[in-house]
């Protein structure tokens, strides 16, 4: 345990903050460079963990920070947890007696850039790749842009006072781990921000010395160059420039290869930043998307292909948020930017088609991955109707694959498939689920599968079926997120209540008869099925030993949340899946219209 001593919130006195061990060893002065008075204790713990994460401290981040007089702060992982420590002993070298944990502070990026009406880069896409990296961002508006996919209609300067009043309002209140950079379009808000930077340091500046759009309009006119090298690229930690604003850095010399990219990096690192990260997105007739990155020690290339997509826009902003959005969770540098561009790559391959605008150049799009399970069909309780469950011993049996069986079994009218592969290894198993649900998307069938929620995530099928002795329901939730369908066997009502606590979506009940396809499973029969039925709150669809002769038994029990019956071997034990599943069907129909 380290204490800081000597740390009056209140007082007039400057804030000297002395390190002090469990043994009564003192650190000197070095471990606690220009240090501001706080205007808060959450603000002193934040200056506090700064100390922390730059310091000699780094190669020991799990040591636990006391502060005088009632906050601890322990950098634990991703995140600093502050203890606010409700009683503490007179003996300031003892553990604290009770401490609330329930606090838990998230990273945090402020980015101090311009807005893009358009939504592609700027201040919307910092929030965008900070929210996708899971981590918050607050915003200081420098300029508004009219801006959209054909380029910047028009541009409105934020008065510098009120730029100096936004950042004060973040930074006394809420302090970032990490400020990064867009548009700053004057000498002034360049140098109010050095200045509020001075005042409130923070564990890392990202500087992405924007000056021209893709599009050729100016954004910060070269008058600010000055102040870019005189101030701000000596605090900063990466600066990111582009070939144009590297060049512009280094006044006006060509970058047209990699070896010139090296050179302007180790220019732009004499100029003061202590890493230097010069983009290649612009390097003509280059085929790889390549990035210099310098240290000051060694230089790195990073490489990813080139996506040929017209939605490039914002891409700048984009790696130099995710960078600061990693530096905040806690990465060093290096590695800091490889995720970033890594980042950058998917994000771009994953929208290389939306068509958003009618200009050339449109917006990439952060969280599209989200949005296609948000697309998805739901889950309608009627897609349970006709519940095709495969077997790979019976495919084996009759010579056909999953794939086949699937194709077969929806032809004759399956309305869901689940895909129960015990024997099959898993990259086969995976490669089978993306090929049939290519064909369950076709004909808008969804697709389970069985117990593997590995495969589920893998293949992007439409859910999970589990039985009790699975993963909770709960867990899989957590897994697969609100949208993915998820079943559950139950044989009991308590089961089936357990289950709609979990966050399931239907239960399956079972088995109905007895039935060679499980070992060793308790058969329920029609009394047991109706018990869960009439108890549970979720769907439930009947398995077990169901098939032609029986399936209007069961769906004469006439209990509304009954919706279908699953069926394995009366469909794939057969020498025509489709044959059976179209009589099947036929069954089904019959026994509802008597049941009506
Ligand atoms: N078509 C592409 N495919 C893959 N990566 C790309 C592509 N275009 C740019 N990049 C990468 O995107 C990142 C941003 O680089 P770029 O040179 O485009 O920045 P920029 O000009 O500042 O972007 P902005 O349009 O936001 O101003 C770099 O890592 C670059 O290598
Ligand atoms: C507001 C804004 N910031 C940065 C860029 C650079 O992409 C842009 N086009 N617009
Ligand atoms: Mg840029």
């Amino acid at each position: 345990m380290l204490y800081a001593t000597n740390c009056r919130i209140s007082s007039e006195e400057s804030q000297v903050i002395r390190w002090v061990d469990s043994h009564g060893q003192k650190y000197p002065y070095p471990w606690t460079p220009h240090f501001p008075k706080a205007s808060s204790i959450s603000h002193m713990a934040h200056l506090c963990s700064q100390v922390l994460s730059t310091s000699f401290f780094t190669p020991k981040p799990q040591i636990p920070v006391l502060l005088s007089p009632g906050v601890a702060c322990i950098k634990s992982f991703h995140q600093y947890r502050f203890l606010h420590i409700k009683a503490m002993q007179e003996d300031k070298f003892s553990t604290p007696t009770s401490c609330d944990e329930s606090k838990v502070r998230v990273p945090h990026v402020l980015t101090v850039a311009g807005s893009d009406s358009g939504a592609g880069a700027g201040i919307q896409a910092d929030i965008k790749a900070c929210a996708a990296r899971g981590v918050y961002c607050s915003t200081v508006i420098t300029a508004v842009t009219a801006q959209n996919t054909a380029g910047v209609q028009g541009v409105n300067v934020v008065p510098e006072d009120f730029v100096a009043e936004q950042l004060r309002s973040v930074l006394s209140d809420m302090p970032p781990n990490v400020v990064k950079t867009g548009m700053l379009p004057s000498t002034g808000i360049v140098k109010t921000l050095c200045q509020s930077l001075k005042e409130f340091p923070v564990q890392a500046l990202v500087v992405d010395p924007v000056m021209v759009s893709t599009s050729g309009h100016t954004l910060a006119g070269p008058s600010i160059l000055d102040s870019f090298r005189e101030e701000l690229l000596p605090m900063a930690d990466i600066v990111t420039p582009n070939l144009k604003e590297a060049s512009a850095l280094l006044g006006g010399v060509p970058l047209e290869t990699i070896a010139d990219m090296r050179s302007a990096a180790k220019a732009i690192h004499d100029i003061g930043p202590r890493n230097v990260l010069v983009k290649g997105g612009d390097l003509p007739a280059s085929l790889d998307a390549v990035d210099v990155f310098y240290d000051g020690n060694d230089f790195y290339e990073f490489r990813s292909s080139r996506i040929m997509t017209p939605n490039t826009h914002g891409t700048g902003c984009t790696l130099a948020s995710t960078v600061a959005a990693e530096l905040a969770k806690g990465s060093q540098m290096l590695s800091a930017v490889k995720v970033a561009k890594r980042y950058v790559e998917a994000v771009l391959s994953y929208s290389k088609n939306i068509a958003i605008g009618g200009g050339c150049q449109g917006p990439m799009d952060h969280l599209l991955k989200l949005k296609s399970n948000v697309q998805r069909r739901p889950f309608d309780p009627c897609d349970l109707f006709l519940y095709a469950v495969t077997d790979s011993r019976m495919n084996k049996k009759w010579g056909r694959s999953i794939v086949d069986a699937v194709k077969a079994a929806i032809e004759g009218g399956a309305s869901i498939i689940q895909l129960r592969e015990k024997e099959v290894e898993t990259g086969g198993f995976l490669e089978a689920a993306k090929a049939c649900l290519k064909i369950c998307r076709v004909h808008g069938v969804p697709l389970l599968i069985n117990d593997r929620i590995d495969v589920a995530l893998a293949s992007d099928a439409d859910g999970i079926h589990i039985g009790q002795s699975d993963m909770p329901a709960h867990v899989a939730r957590a897994l697969l997120g609100p949208d993915k369908i998820i079943g559950v066997s139950c044989k009991t009502p308590e089961h089936a209540q357990q289950a709609w606590i979990d966050g399931a979506d239907y239960i399956g009940s079972g088995g109905v008869y007895p039935t060679n396809t499980k070992e060793n499973n308790k058969t329920i029969g029609l009394d047991g099925l109706k018990t869960v039925c009439v108890s549970s709150k979720l769907p439930v669809v009947a398995i077990g030993g169901i098939g032609m002769s029986n399936a209007q038994a069961v769906m004469r029990l006439g209990v509304p949340n009954l919706k279908g019956v699953a069926v394995v071997s009366a469909l794939f034990d057969r020498e025509c899946v489709t044959t059976e599943t179209r009589k099947l069907l036929e069954v089904l129909k019959e026994s509802t219209k008597i049941a009506n």
